[in-house]
């Protein structure tokens, strides 16, 4: 038997939808103020089939919310140079509010180079090196989409990360290392757990908000959660799979994203918000 209730699920769908419902307004405000509707740029490199389902979800949710979006698909031979010249580019088009380089890129290109490429007034996907201190200190500034939208999850829900411990599994740039930051930002004691990690399951019984971020289907498993924590699925692995084995955390968890519908929705509108906030901020608005 259980010790606690099954957990409640985190609804990310319903979420995402009254987010872009609100962003929407803002996008139709400034189209109504200015006479040109925010924009997005996308830019794709390669034919990576999650990638260019991503990004389709982006771009199709962008002209639900009245945002534009300009697409850039690039060949996946394209060289760091190259990409970082696009990037460039888009940073200097005073038509451009917000950019997108959907993630991951070809190992031969040097990803950071390309990230860094991107102005930071229109890094709305949050990837920058200046984007990630804003957020480790805790000052505006563009929010990594994901961990922005755990964040949003998580106040939605009225768990308060501060006095809590919370434990991140997974340590990438744009999922694991921010979510960690956000999470210290609100005064929650954050442990970091990787690959190397040793003695994980202990870790992850102490956590009272569990991210799970490293890319391993079911790759958590609900023995080793605490009764009663706060488990946030942020994996995407293929086949809709989570990282966390759904099924046994729940018995445990109080609370838990669901994947698909949890963490995922809240990803994109997390970039349409945060577009919108671009754009009003680049137009004195
Ligand atoms: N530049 C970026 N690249 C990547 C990011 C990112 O935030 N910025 N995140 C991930 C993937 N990702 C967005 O790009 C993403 C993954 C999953 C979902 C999502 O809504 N998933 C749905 C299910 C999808 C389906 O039905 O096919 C869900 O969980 O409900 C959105 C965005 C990597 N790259």
């Amino acid at each position: 038997m259980p010790t606690v209730p099954a957990a409640r699920l985190m609804d990310g769908t319903a979420l995402a939808r009254r987010t872009v419902e609100e962003t929407a307004a803002r996008a139709a405000e400034i189209t109504r103020r200015t006479g040109t509707a925010p924009c997005l740029a996308t830019v794709l490199v390669g034919e990576d089939p999650a990638s260019v389902t991503y990004v389709r979800m982006k771009r199709a949710r962008c002209e639900k919310a009245g945002i534009r979006s300009r697409h850039m698909e690039l060949p996946a031979a394209t060289s760091t140079e190259e990409l970082v010249a696009t990037l460039t580019g888009l940073s200097q088009d005073s038509e451009v509010n917000g950019i997108l380089l959907q993630h991951p890129v070809g190992p031969h290109i040097d990803e950071r180079a390309a990230f860094e490429a991107i102005a930071p007034e229109k890094d709305v996907d949050g990837v920058t090196m200046t984007s990630f201190a804003a957020m480790s200190f805790g000052l505006p500034g563009f929010e990594s989409c994901t961990p922005g939208g755990i964040m949003r999850l998580l106040d939605a829900y009225d768990v308060n990360p501060s006095g809590k411990r919370a434990v991140v599994v997974g340590r990438s740039a744009i999922l694991g290392k921010p979510a960690g930051m956000l999470l210290l930002a609100r005064d929650a004691t954050v442990t970091y757990c990787h690959s190397r990690t040793t003695g994980l399951s202990e870790i992850v019984a102490e956590a009272d908000i569990l991210v799970a971020a490293v890319g391993r289907p079911r790759f958590i498993r609900g023995e080793d959660i605490k009764p009663g924590a706060v488990v946030i699925d942020a994996g995407y692995n293929p086949g809709n799979v989570g990282d966390v084995d759904f099924d046994t955390a729940a018995e445990r968890a109080s609370l838990i994203t669901p994947v698909p519908g949890g963490v995922g929705p809240m990803t994109i509108a997390v970039l349409l918000a945060q577009t919108v906030d671009a754009a009003e901020r680049q137009l004195g608005l």
